[in-house]
Formats: structure tokens, C-alpha cells, sequence
């Protein structure tokens, strides 16, 4: 488990900022969602705090160490995509074996782990199936699979239903919602949709052009909305909360 830190955090590719002044306490064992419309810079964060790019301004770090410098590998974090990223001439067992291999435990401790995180998600049936041999959904457990094994500080996700249909989105939802809090692992939980956000996370992070827009509760962000930006996003604008300035 793991506090995550962002002071003053910004980033730039070269073309302008795409995140600025990004100040943010991810504490120990919340669902964040990073919420916002494409090109916000969502998935840039996610990436940030994962090492898999680096900040062009501010502190980042886990708790309390700071990681700017330190190689994803080494921040003991994992990232669940939307594209699963399993290996397709793996069995399910190989796939989540895989990471618990790198860092060459022993076979027993392996199979141990494995089998408890197949257990979790429903994989038993499952572990000598290759990928093409699954569903969607059933891939996507794969993928968390491998992340719980490592049983990491953090989970990172970025947009990982967003190939699923809406059924099976909504199902997935809870598992992973269940699944965090049985882990009791802090998660960062990157999506567009806010539905999603609203009803899977403790505390959303409302992004528009690189700024966080709010900070707060699915219902600090329904009553409370802190702008209209964030009104729009949520499609609770009323004409009452934002009355125009007379000119
Ligand atoms: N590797 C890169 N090099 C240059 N610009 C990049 C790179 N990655 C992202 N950007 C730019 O940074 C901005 C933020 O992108 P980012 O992917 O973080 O947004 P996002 O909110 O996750 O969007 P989406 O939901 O579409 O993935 C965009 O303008 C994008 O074009």
C-alpha cells in the first residue's frame, strides 16, 4: 500500500505543457479516478507516477521517497492497460507467472501466488488456456491477475474497459471496485467516462487542459461542482448553479 505525492508537478513534450502545477495526495488505500475528456492529460499522469515518463517540473513521491529518478521497475507499482498486454503464446498460468519468474522466487511461492490470485478472480478453470481462448473479459482479469501477484504498492490503471461492451463493462466495475478493497491497495484509476469515476472512486480528480479542475467525493463533485467545466463533465449543470454576470 502506498501513499503517491504529486507537488507542483508539470510535464512538457516539447510542444507546450500538457500538465501544470499538479498538486495532488493519492493516500493510502483510495480509489482515485483521474477523470476527464481526451487530451486532458490523464493518461500523461498515469504515466508520470508509473516512471514511464518523466516530469519536466515538480516532486513525485511514494511514500514520502522521491521517485523522479527511479525506473518504473522500481516502484513497485503495477499498470493495468486497456489492451491487456498478454503475452499471446503464454498460457493464463505463464501470463501471471511471468512477473514473480523476472524476479526469480521460487517455483512453489510461484504456484502459490498464482493460484490464490486465480482463485480471486475467478481464473481457476482457466490457467492452461491461452489468451485467444478467452474473452474479453476474461483478459482483463488475466491482466489484473498479473498485477496482484506482485502484490505492488499501487494499481495503475489505464482505461481498462474501454474495449469491453457496456454489460460487461458495468460488470467489470464492481469486480474491480471488490477486488480493491479486498487488496486494500491504493488505486489510480485513469478514465473518460464519467460514470465510471463517479461510482468506482473514492475521490476524483477532475482534469481540463492540463489543470486539475476539483479535487473531491463523487458527491462533493455532483452538489458542488467547483466550475463549470467540471458541471458540464458530470452533466449536472443547472441553470441556478451558474447563473451568467450580467454584462
Ligand atoms: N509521447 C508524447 N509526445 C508528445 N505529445 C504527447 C505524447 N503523449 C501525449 N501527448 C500529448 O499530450 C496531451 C495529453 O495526452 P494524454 O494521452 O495524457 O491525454 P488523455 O487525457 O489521456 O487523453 P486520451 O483519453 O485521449 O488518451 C495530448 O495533447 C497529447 O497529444
Amino acid at each position: 500500500m502506498a501513499t503517491i505525492t504529486l507537488s507542483n508537478v508539470g510535464k512538457d513534450y516539447g510542444s507546450g505543457p500538457v500538465l501544470r502545477g499538479i498538486n495532488l495526495e493519492i493516500r493510502d488505500g483510495e480509489f482515485v479516478a483521474l477523470m476527464g475528456p481526451s487530451g486532458c492529460g490523464k493518461s500523461t499522469l498515469l504515466r508520470l507516477i508509473a516512471g514511464l515518463e518523466e516530469a519536466t517540473e515538480g516532486e513525485i513521491r511514494i511514500d514520502g521517497r522521491l521517485v523522479n529518478d527511479l525506473a518504473p521497475k522500481d516502484r513497485d507499482l503495477a499498470m493495468v492497460f486497456q489492451s491487456y498486454a498478454l503475452y499471446p503464446h503464454m498460457t493464463v498460468r505463464e501470463n501471471m507467472s511471468f512477473p514473480l519468474k523476472q524476479r526469480r522466487l521460487p517455483a512453489a511461492e510461484i504456484k502459490a501466488a498464482v493460484d490464490a490470485a486465480a482463485a480471486k478472480l475467478g481464473l481457476t478453470t482457466l490457467l492452461d488456456r491461452r489468451p485467444k481462448a478467452l474473452s474479453g473479459g476474461q483478459r482483463q482479469r488475466v491482466a489484473m491477475g498479473r498485477a496482484i501477484v506482485r502484490a505492488p504498492k499501487a494499481f495503475l490503471f489505464d482505461e481498462p474497459l474501454s474495449n469491453l461492451d457496456a454489460r460487461l463493462r458495468e460488470q467489470m466495475r464492481v469486480e474491480i471496485r471488490t477486488l480493491h478493497q479486498d487488496l486494500g491497495a491504493t488505486s489510480v484509476y485513469v478514465t473518460h467516462d464519467q460514470v465510471e469515476a463517479m461510482t468506482m472512486a473514492d475521490r476524483i480528480v477532475a482534469l481540463n487542459d492540463g489543470i486539475i479542475q476539483q479535487v473531491g467525493t463523487p458527491q462533493d463533485l455532483r452538489e458542488r461542482p467547483a466550475n463549470p467545466f467540471v458541471a458540464d463533465f458530470l452533466g449536472c449543470r443547472s441553470s441556478e448553479s451558474f447563473e451568467k454576470t450580467p454584462n
